[in-house]
């Protein structure tokens, strides 16, 4: 194989690839596609892959010479043995989607000069490329014991094209979103020369401050029997929650489990094993036997990149859990924009009345848009648009495709059932609050009637404000996601079972079965229905249809080598039959098989 990178390329360094390139090249024997959630597989087939993603992020980091992109090696809630690669654009968000087909086709070209060349025409077409810039990209990683080898493939790949390297070390995924993000989007006074911790100090330092003002101007105050347990599926959450850990005392009693034993990574623990057997994670139970009140605790489980979170109510029995899921979290978070929204607009009209201020807000006429995918509880569905009367959207499994049509809204929610979301709020409505952040009432002269009504206001749009700051609006942010939750509840005084409360969920079971070829189904845009082969999706009408209530759909894995079964009604024995009965037609059909 030769290459021929051109000299213009920035201190290229062809052996070096060269070399990296034959030892793995031969070890790379089987069709990897970038899936829901970035390249992932066994670590011990991704060395070629990641010296690829290497070279494609170094060559796409070259459009901007004072930016940075980022890559962090993670498998998230797969098995320790797993590992993968996901990547940021430069807006701390996932790589946008003209990109991630072309860096499937350039991690799969066997020859390199080719998709070399095939980038750098598409490169070209961006604003701001020039191959002589000197990109930076920011490389995370998890605790995966696979992952200093990969790291150093990536570093491999970037410098061969002579892209600057800053690795970040153990981060979550949505810290390494973030420091992307907050350095290239957010006002600062760092360099790309500054220390890595100071980006990394950053992440807790914007989330934290916004929440904080957010509790204390809200007079919120810790009570004595009200427990947060903690369980962090032994993921890189435990390298790094120890200041909010610590931070979070002032309003919670707040315990962790699971956070150090890196080697049992998601093993009976986190948010895939909570979210797929609702079951306690390992640990939990000793723990929960030791507070007065059982009643009064909340249990919340991590993934292990620290991207997706579930929480639960313990029961006294310890035999069955109460979750609450994605489409809880966003339920809750709909109630608050909700509300947020229509008590701000009536503050906005009283504000206007006094003379003292003229607010242009129009907070009634802001739209909220609700993403869902079909493995959304059917009840989060009818409370979302029937109860709340919000715009409900259904978008492919994934946060990359809930993500994009959450851009829509002014403000878009979404979230995957087992945790993996967020907030969006667009730029612009975000900039028409942070204008009266900091307007003080005393600064004001009127009547003590008039500055009331002037203090009520600014107190609500600036809560609003915070809110939306304590949220990191780049990715699924398990940390963030819990500061909200906790914020809305706060607000809305509401105890764990009102949360519990806000719809019932109907009975539901995940189940996955092995095929000999999943890619033979292909599926509709929601990927609900299967298109082909057609028989399969007529068989699976014929069995929903005998159980009447009953939704279910099949679809194949992005993430593993399987096919999920999803069923749902109000009647639990009917879960299972609907189950079971699809399980033995999808392995006896010889169509798939
Ligand atoms: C049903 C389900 O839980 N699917 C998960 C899972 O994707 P699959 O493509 O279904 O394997 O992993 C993704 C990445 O973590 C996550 O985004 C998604 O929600």
């Amino acid at each position: 194989m030769t290459y021929h990178f051109t000299n213009e390329f920035h201190e290229l360094d062809k052996n070096l690839y060269q070399e990296y390139l034959s030892k793995f090249f031969n070890k790379f024997h089987r069709h990897i596609a970038y899936g829901t959630a970035g390249f992932r597989d066994d670590a011990q087939y991704l060395e070629h892959v990641c010296l690829r993603v290497g070279v494609f992020m170094g060559l796409f980091a070259k459009v901007d010479n004072h930016k940075v992109l980022g890559i962090q090696i993670t498998a998230s809630h797969n098995p320790i043995r797993d590992n993968g690669i996901k990547v940021s654009d430069f807006d701390g968000s996932m790589i946008r989607p003209e990109l991630e087909k072309q860096l499937e086709v350039f991690v799969l070209d066997p020859n390199l000069d080719n998709a070399v060349a095939e980038l750098v025409k598409i490169l070209t077409g961006i604003k701001g490329f020039d191959n002589k810039n000197q990109g930076m990209v920011f490389v995370g990683q998890d605790t995966r014991p696979s992952c200093p080898k990969l790291v150093h493939l990536i570093e491999q790949g970037l410098k061969s094209v002579g892209t600057l390297v800053r690795k970040t070390g153990e981060v979550t995924t949505p810290m390494l979103h973030h420091n992307v993000w907050f350095f290239n989007c957010f006002p600062h006074n760092l360099s790309r020369s500054s220390w890595t911790e100071q980006f990394t100090a950053s992440y807790f330092n914007t989330y934290w401050t916004f929440f904080n003002e957010f509790m204390t101007e809200l007079g919120f105050k810790k009570k004595n029997d009200d427990h947060i347990l903690l369980d962090l599926s032994n993921g890189v959450g435990g390298v790094r929650i120890g200041p909010f850990k610590e931070a979070l005392q002032k309003y919670y009693n707040l315990d962790i489990i699971n956070d150090t034993e890196h080697r049992l990574l998601n093993e009976q623990c986190g948010a895939e094993f909570v979210h797929k057997a609702q079951d306690y994670p390992v640990h939990s139970i000793e723990k929960l036997k030791s507070y007065p009140d059982i009643s009064k605790v909340r249990v919340v489980s991590y993934d292990g990149d620290s991207d997706r979170i579930v929480y639960f109510l313990p029961r006294s029995d310890f035999k069955q859990i109460d979750l609450l899921d994605g489409d809880k979290m966003i339920s809750l978070f709909a109630l608050y924009f909700k509300k947020a929204l229509e008590k701000l607009q009536t503050k906005v009209e009283a504000v206007n009345k006094t003379g003292l201020l003229n607010v242009d807000l129009k907070p009634s006429e802001w739209v909220i848009g609700m993403v869902q995918t079909p493995y959304a509880n059917g009840s989060s569905t009818i409370y979302l648009r029937d109860q709340l009367k919000l715009t409900t959207f259904f978008s492919p499994n994934g946060v990359k495709n809930l993500h994009p049509n959450a851009h829509k809204y002014d403000i878009g929610i979404y979230c995957e059932s087992n945790g993996h979301g967020t907030f969006l709020v667009k730029e612009k409505k975000t900039a028409e609050l942070e204008k009266y952040y900091h307007l003080r009432s005393e600064d004001f002269k009127g009547t003590p009637e008039n500055l009331q009504v002037l203090k009520e206001f600014l107190h609500d749009v600036k809560q609003l404000y915070r809110f939306i700051r304590v949220q990191n609006q780049c990715v699924g942010d398990s940390i963030t996601n819990m500061l909200c939750i906790e914020a809305a509840l706060a607000t809305l005084n509401m105890t764990g079972q009102d949360y519990l409360n806000l719809y019932t969920d109907l009975k539901c079971k995940n189940s996955k079965v092995t095929i000999r070829d999943k890619s033979k189904l292909k599926m509709s845009y929601a990927e609900d229905v299967v298109l082909e082969p057609k028989e399969i999706q007529e068989k699976i009408n014929a069995i929903v249809a005998k159980h009447p209530g009953a939704r279910a759909f099949i679809r194949p894995s992005g993430t593993e080598d399987i096919v999920r079964i999803y069923a749902e009604s109000s009647d639990s024995a009917q879960v299972d039959a609907v189950t079971n009965e699809i399980k033995e037609m999808i392995l006896a059909d010889k169509s798939i098989n």
